[in-house]
């Protein structure tokens, strides 16, 4: 029988959840249409902590190590905001109301955000939602580290969601993981599904009206496609080597959501046939992906199909009124070496995605590269396709 892991004094946890890439389908996704995204090798990791019972340090606390943040809050002052927090009989997850948002918006007010950081408010905010409702009024720290580029595409809002919602999940009842063993540890089926689950609430806060992909691919890894909230594994059997260009242009995926949203009601024909030929392009997309590696395509043939398929998204995402002069001038830049890219999440800046075929020479990559950076745009050669959120016991004792 497993070793349960119990809250202690000096004990700290320490989760991590990754980023994502999504290959076809964004915005297309939170209009019913068949997306197809992987996991990517870079991670927002969550570390918790319990104050010692000397201490009597009744706060809650969140760092935020990358920005040299900290925010902080009296946990009599949460109770007086949020006077039902630890009232959940279960752990199903349960939707910030109207009430608690406000609430909320008042407790992350008063901790005078930077200006020049204030996107940080609607993370903050997720963080008091999943905090309290998972873990009430009890004092704790909360470290929270990424290497994602926050609000460029690759997903770091989800990430920050299920690797905070997995840390604090860790002292439940719902998680059984033996805390004898040491390294990055899964979580079984049932414990990422609720991780999934309230990492979506934690998205709703963030982004408004999110598709649930970010936090799905950020909890199982590998890759997924998704649809109107349905998962299918996928296996590919081409390699998908991709180039990441960081424009470094900010940008608020609530509000290009929105904007698309707004399209769609004064547009709502011709928006259907965008959407209907991006559900298209994921299906032909996941076919291809996974046709058994020794069929009637060759590798190269099937990066063809591919290339094609990612022209054809961007085009149908310019449709939809998310792109970019950046974007446009990293499309121009890889088109000149015969690459297809396409812009990767919610788009109006953020990244771009370059297929590297197979059998492109490491020169010819290096010089696209170089040439992109000589725009200042920011270049990252990561891997895909990787396990999803993990934790890590006795991290220190
Ligand atoms: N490590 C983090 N710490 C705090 N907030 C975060 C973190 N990562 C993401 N967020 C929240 O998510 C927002 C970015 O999410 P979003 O606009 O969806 O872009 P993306 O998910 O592509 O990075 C940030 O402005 C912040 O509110
Ligand atoms: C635009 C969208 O399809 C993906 C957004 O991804 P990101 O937050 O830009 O990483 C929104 C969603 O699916 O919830
Ligand atoms: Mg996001």
């Amino acid at each position: 029988m497993h070793e349960m892991f119990r809250e202690t004094q000096d004990m700290e946890i320490k989760t991590r959840a990754p980023g994502k890439i999504i290959l076809s389908g964004e915005h297309a996704v939170v209009h019913g249409s068949t997306a197809v995204a992987a996991s990517l090798d870079l991670f927002t990791y969550v570390s918790l902590s319990f104050p010692p019972h000397s201490d009597n340090d009744n706060t809650l606390k969140l760092q935020l190590k990358d920005m040299s943040l900290e925010f902080s809050w009296p946990i009599s002052r949460i109770k007086e905001a949020l006077p039902k927090s630890g009232s959940l009989t279960s752990l199903a997850p349960v939707s910030c109301s109207v009430e608690s948002s406000k609430s909320i918006a008042a407790l992350v007010e008063e901790q005078n955000i930077p200006e020049a950081k204030v996107g940080l408010a609607s993370g903050v905010s997720a963080f008091l939602w999943l905090y309290t409702s998972i873990r009430g009024l009890k004092p704790a720290t909360v470290v929270v580290t990424s290497e994602l580029p926050l609000g460029s595409g690759l997903g770091s809002s989800a990430a920050f969601c299920v690797a905070l919602t997995a840390a604090l999940l860790a002292f439940t009842d719902s998680v059984s993981l033996d805390v004898s063993l040491r390294g990055w540890l899964s979580f079984g089926e049932k414990e990422l599904e609720l991780i999934n689950k309230w990492a979506f609430e934690g998205e709703k806060i963030i982004h408004g009206k999110p598709s649930g992909i970010d936090n799905t691919v950020s909890t199982y890894g590998h890759m997924i496609s998704f649809k109107s909230g349905k998962l299918t594994h996928m296996k590919s059997t081409v390699p998908l080597k991709m180039l990441i260009t960081n424009t470094k242009v900010g940008r608020n995926t609530k509000a290009l959501v929105t904007g698309v949203s707004e399209r769609t009601l004064k547009h709502p024909d011709a928006m259907a046939f965008v959407f209907s030929a991006v559900d298209s392009i994921s299906k032909e997309l996941t076919t291809i992906i996974q046709s058994p590696a020794p069929d009637n395509l060759s590798v190269t043939e099937k990066e063809e199909k591919i290339e094609h398929l990612i022209d054809m998204n961007q085009g149908l995402l310019q449709c939809m009124g998310v792109c970019h002069a950046t974007i446009e001038t990293v499309l121009r830049t890889t088109v000149k070496y015969k690459l297809a890219s396409k812009l990767t999440g919610a788009g109006g800046g953020g990244c771009v995605l370059t297929l590297l075929p197979t059998l492109l020479s490491r020169i010819i990559i290096d010089k696209v590269i170089s040439e992109l950076e000589s725009s200042k745009f920011q270049c990252f050669l990561t891997g895909i396709g990787g396990k999803g959120v993990e934790i890590c016991f006795g991290v220190s004792s």
